[in-house]
């Protein structure tokens, strides 16, 4: 027997519910084979505010594990996450066009959610002229969207319609722009575009803050789809019941943070 293959290219999550952390967890719960190639390593200090500190893993090190996996085993599909230096943007995607890896979920991940960040524009810029065109999905929040897109936070439907059309302009075969639960829109809807027409991909939005890890967790999911062999569309849907399920039985941490549940859909998943 065998399983499809994924790879992560992101960081640790030393509080395990974003990062690395939570796309192995996905990976492994929609029955693939969860690789990693680290390149950083997010720390949070309980003596500050659970301020995120970031350490980057060195090119050479991360070099030798793209290898270990693209060259040395294979995959079916990847996603990249934080990748933290322009050298690592650039590194990965030299490597990924070098094995010519076409399911490529790409979350553009700029910001840690809850934790004022410092945002690094000059990075950001790098990312949507370097990776954004070689991604097959596009996943980015709203924040991410204005960024790549370059307009100010979308606030409606129409305004995230217009920034997906303008980030599919930078050469990704898809864009899904993560409305959540910051929209104001009754429902959560995540905004998807093909070039073509739009679709929303919607769920009923859940009032909770534990949302710590839902975006890795959603690409991690549309990542595992893929590699199983489902189309964009039906990769995208799973991908969503499974981030449903996780924010509804998600769970406290601390005083700080509460985080997504990866087992969930395991029992909440829609009975076909
Ligand atoms: N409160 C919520 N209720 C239902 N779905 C949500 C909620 N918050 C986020 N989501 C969904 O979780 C996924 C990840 O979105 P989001 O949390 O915005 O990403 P990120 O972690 O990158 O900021 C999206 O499908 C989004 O619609
Ligand atoms: C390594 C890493 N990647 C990504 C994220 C972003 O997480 P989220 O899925 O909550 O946006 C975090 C947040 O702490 C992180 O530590």
């Amino acid at each position: 027997m065998s399983l499809p293959k994924t790879l992560t290219i992101a960081g640790s999550d030393t509080s395990g519910g974003a990062g690395i952390q939570a796309d192995l967890k996905t990976f492994q719960e929609l029955g693939t084979y969860g690789m990693v190639s680290l390149t950083t390593i997010v720390a949070q200090d309980p003596d500050n505010d659970w301020f995120h500190r970031v350490y980057p893993i060195d090119t050479s090190t991360l070099e030798a594990q793209l290898d270990t996996v693209l060259k040395g085993i294979g995959v079916q599909a990847a996603k990249t996450g934080m990748l933290g230096s322009k050298e690592v943007i650039e590194l990965v995607a030299k490597k990924l066009d070098e094995h010519q890896i076409e399911q490529l979920v790409v979350d553009p991940v700029m910001v840690c959610k809850g934790a004022d960040e410092p945002v690094n524009p000059e990075m950001d810029a790098y990312l949507r002229d370097t990776l954004v065109p070689k991604a097959f999905i596009v996943t980015p929040n709203l924040f991410e969207a204005s960024q790549l897109a370059q307009v100010s936070l979308p606030q409606s439907l129409e305004d995230m319609k217009a920034a997906a059309e303008k980030i599919y302009q930078l050469g990704p075969s898809f864009v899904i722009i993560k409305g959540g639960g910051d929209t104001g829109a009754e429902k959560s809807i995540d905004v998807l575009y093909d070039g073509n027409s739009f679709e929303y991909i919607e769920s009923e939005k859940i009032n909770t803050d534990y949302t710590h890890g839902a975006g890795c967790t959603f690409s991690a999911a549309i990542t595992a789809e893929l590699a199983n062999g489902k189309s964009v569309r039906e990769a995208i849907h799973t991908a969503k019941q499974f981030i449903q399920a996780s924010i509804q039985d998600s769970f406290r941490l601390n005083e700080h943070v509460g985080a997504v549940n990866h087992t969930a859909y395991r029992h909440r998943a829609p009975q076909s």
